[in-house]
């Protein structure tokens, strides 16, 4: 096996697309808990953006080893590397171990002691509680599991400052939120895959008709959790008009995915809800370095 294969199948058993988007999430974090007149002091950022991502990538080479037996029998996993033996088992511990020590003594000792604690708990809910116990065990696995890659933003911003500030919460709060939209949306598309597997994902244990109304459920409070930085003053116009936007279009793709039979509707629901997760995170950036409120407006208008 040539070198770049090997390079290439550590790097599919990390789940680097997941781990991009989650980074974005806790690197946001990072500079809304930094006065917008400075940047988030390098000394810390490098530490904690190696740091967190070892971890996440650690936890999602965990998800792999244990969900060998799973994967193999869907389609969407039948080629990761641990199910064709590109990598034995033991290859692919020793690695996760060592990501995950790296990690854990990266926040340690270069960030803070807090972080490296939140940073564990997201660790082994995601790789131990919601792999092996909440996954195989109940329809709302991805409800209470969601709330380990809900962590990042608090964790970004508890690396800077050492407190868990409410603001932290609100951002943890919309993506725990945003998880089932993006999940279930997905998972009505692989319902037979689950069903073959034995994982009592929603759409298998309570039908396509419930879980398409309880997309709808979690985007229409999505939607309002959404609207909580600007109403509780930590972000200006651009984010809110950003937030509605996005809210509104969110809402359309849930809207036809409840009502239409449309078989491309639950991807293309699935795609839009990382689009959107995505566009929201760097909103709430720009608005954090580029305030507009009303009173600029009312400045611009000279009134
Ligand atoms: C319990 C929580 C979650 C579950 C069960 C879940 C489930 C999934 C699944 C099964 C996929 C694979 C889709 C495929 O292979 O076609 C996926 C993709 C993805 N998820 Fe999630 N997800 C969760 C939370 C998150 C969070 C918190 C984020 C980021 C903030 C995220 C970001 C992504 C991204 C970016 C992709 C696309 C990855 C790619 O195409 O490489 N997910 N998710
Ligand atoms: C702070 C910290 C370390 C957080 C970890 C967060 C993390 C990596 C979350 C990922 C969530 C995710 C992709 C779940 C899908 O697992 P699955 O087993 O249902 O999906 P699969 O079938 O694609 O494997």
């Amino acid at each position: 096996m040539s070198e770049t294969s090997r390079w290439r199948d550590y790097l599919a058993l990390t789940k680097p697309g997941v781990v991009m988007l989650l980074m974005v999430t806790a690197v946001a974090g990072m500079f809304l808990a930094t006065n917008p007149a400075g940047m988030v002091p390098l000394r810390i950022f490098v530490p904690a953006f190696i740091g967190l991502a070892l971890a996440m990538m650690a936890s999602a080479a965990i998800n792999q080893i244990m969900d060998q037996k799973i994967d193999a029998v869907m389609e969407r996993t039948e080629n990761r590397p641990l199910v064709v033996g590109k990598l034995t088992p033991r290859a692919a511990i020793t690695f996760a171990v060592l990501l995950a020590v790296a990690s854990m003594v990266m926040l340690y000792f270069l960030v803070n002691p807090l972080t490296a604690g939140l940073t564990l708990f997201g660790f082994v809910g995601y790789a131990f509680i919601y792999t092996l116990y909440l996954k195989r065990a109940t329809p709302q696995n991805i409800v209470i599991g969601g709330l380990a890659g809900a962590i990042p933003p608090l964790l970004g911003w508890v690396a800077v400052t050492g407190e868990m500030h409410p603001y932290a919460w609100l951002l943890v709060l919309i993506i725990f939120v945003w998880t089932p939209p993006h999940f279930w949306a997905l998972a009505i598309h692989r319902r037979d895959e689950y069903a073959k597997a034995d994982i009592p994902m929603l759409p298998v244990t309570h039908g396509v008709e419930y879980t398409r109304k309880s997309v709808l459920y979690y985007t229409v409070l999505l939607f309002v959790c959404s609207l909580l930085p600007f109403l509780t003053g930590m972000s200006d116009l651009i984010y809110l008009l950003s937030a509605l936007v996005l809210g509104l279009l969110f809402l359309y793709y849930a809207v036809r995915l409840r009502f239409s039979e449309d078989p491309a509707l639950p991807m293309k629901t699935f795609g839009y809800s990382i689009t959107y997760l995505f566009i929201l995170f760097a909103a709430l950036l720009v608005d954090h370095y580029l305030p507009v409120t009303p009173a600029t407006i009312a400045g611009w208008l000279g009134v």
